[in-house]
C-alpha cells in the first residue's frame, strides 16, 4: 500500500462555521507532508479527524488504509503522535513517562536511545514539569517514537525551540525519513517546510489553496521564496 493517509472531502463544522471545508489530499508512504496555514486555519482539526480523535461531519479520512476511529488498536500500534499540548501527570519523571509509554506496546523502541538522540538522557530522573519548554517539546517527539511508528504526526513540533534545537530536531526527522517513516507535520516556519517537506498543502479557512512541492508552489507565485509566496497565496502579500 503506497497511500499512508487519504483524506477525502473532509468537512468539520463548529458553531455553524466550517473549520475544515471539503478538504482532499493524500500522503504517500515515506513522504514528509506539511500542512501550512494561519492560526485557526483547521490544521489541528484535520489531524484530529485523521487520528479518529474528532468526528467529521462528512467526508472520510483513512490512516494506513483504515478509519482510525474504527480500528484504534491497529492504528495505535503503528502511529506516533506529538500534539500541540502534551499533558503529563503531576511530578512524573522523564524516565517514568517513557517507561509507561513503552509498556503499552509489544515492540517498543529503546527509550534510553531515544532520550540520548534528543540529548535528554541527563534528565531521565527529573520531573517533566522542571524541563524547559523546548526540552518538553523534544521529549514529546521522543515519546511519539516509542511505538516504532510507521507514520508520525507532529503538530507545530518546533514552536518554542531555539534555532540550534530546531535544527537538531530537523536532523532527527531527516534520519527518520531516510529510514522510510511517513511524517505529517504542521509548522508556522516556512524555513522548516522548505527544509523538511516533500510536499506541502496550504490551507485557508479550512479550504485547500494550493498543494505541491515547495518549488512548484513558489513557481506558481510571483515570488521566489516560500514565505512571500505563502503570504501571496493567503492574500496578504501587501503586508510583506
Ligand atoms: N472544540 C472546538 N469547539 C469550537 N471551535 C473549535 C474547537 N476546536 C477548534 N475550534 C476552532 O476551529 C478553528 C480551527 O482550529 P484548529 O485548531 O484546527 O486550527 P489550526 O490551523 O491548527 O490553528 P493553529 O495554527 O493556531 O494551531 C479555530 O477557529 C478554532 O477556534
Amino acid at each position: 500500500m503506497n497511500k499512508c493517509i487519504e483524506v477525502h472531502q473532509l468537512t468539520k463544522t463548529y458553531d455553524g462555521r466550517k473549520v475544515v471545508d471539503n478538504l482532499t489530499f493524500e500522503v504517500e508512504k515515506g513522504e514528509v507532508y506539511g500542512l501550512l496555514g494561519h492560526n485557526g486555519a483547521g490544521k489541528s482539526t484535520t489531524i484530529e479527524c485523521i487520528l479518529g480523535l474528532n468526528t467529521p461531519d462528512s467526508g472520510s479520512a483513512k490512516l494506513l488504509g483504515k478509519e482510525a476511529a474504527k480500528h484504534r488498536k491497529t492504528v495505535f500500534e503503528k502511529v506516533g503522535v506529538q500534539l500541540q499540548q502534551s499533558h503529563y501527570q503531576n511530578n512524573i519523571r522523564v524516565g517514568e513517562v517513557c517507561e509507561e509509554r513503552a509498556a503499552m506496546y509489544s515492540h517498543p523502541a529503546d527509550y534510553h536511545y531515544l532520550l540520548k538522540q534528543f540529548q535528554l538522557e541527563q534528565y531521565i530522573h527529573q520531573p517533566v514539569a522542571q524541563l524547559s519548554g523546548g526540552e518538553r517539546q523534544k521529549l514529546s517527539v521522543a515519546i511519539a517514537l516509542i511505538p516504532r511508528p510507521e507514520v508520525i504526526f507532529l503538530d507545530e513540533l518546533t514552536t518554542g525551540l531555539d534555532v540550534a534545537a530546531r535544527r537538531e530536531v530537523w536532523q532527527i526527522l531527516k534520519l527518520l525519513k531516510k529510514q522510510g517513516m511517513t511524517l505529517l507535520l504542521t509548522t508556522h516556519y516556512m524555513e522548516e517546510a522548505e527544509n523538511l517537506c516533500d510536499r506541502v498543502l496550504l490551507i485557508k479557512e479550512g479550504q485547500k489553496i494550493v498543494e505541491g512541492t515547495v518549488d512548484e508552489i513558489i513557481k506558481k507565485s510571483p515570488y521566489n521564496n516560500l514565505e512571500e509566496a505563502y503570504l501571496w497565496y493567503m492574500g496578504e502579500e501587501k503586508l510583506v
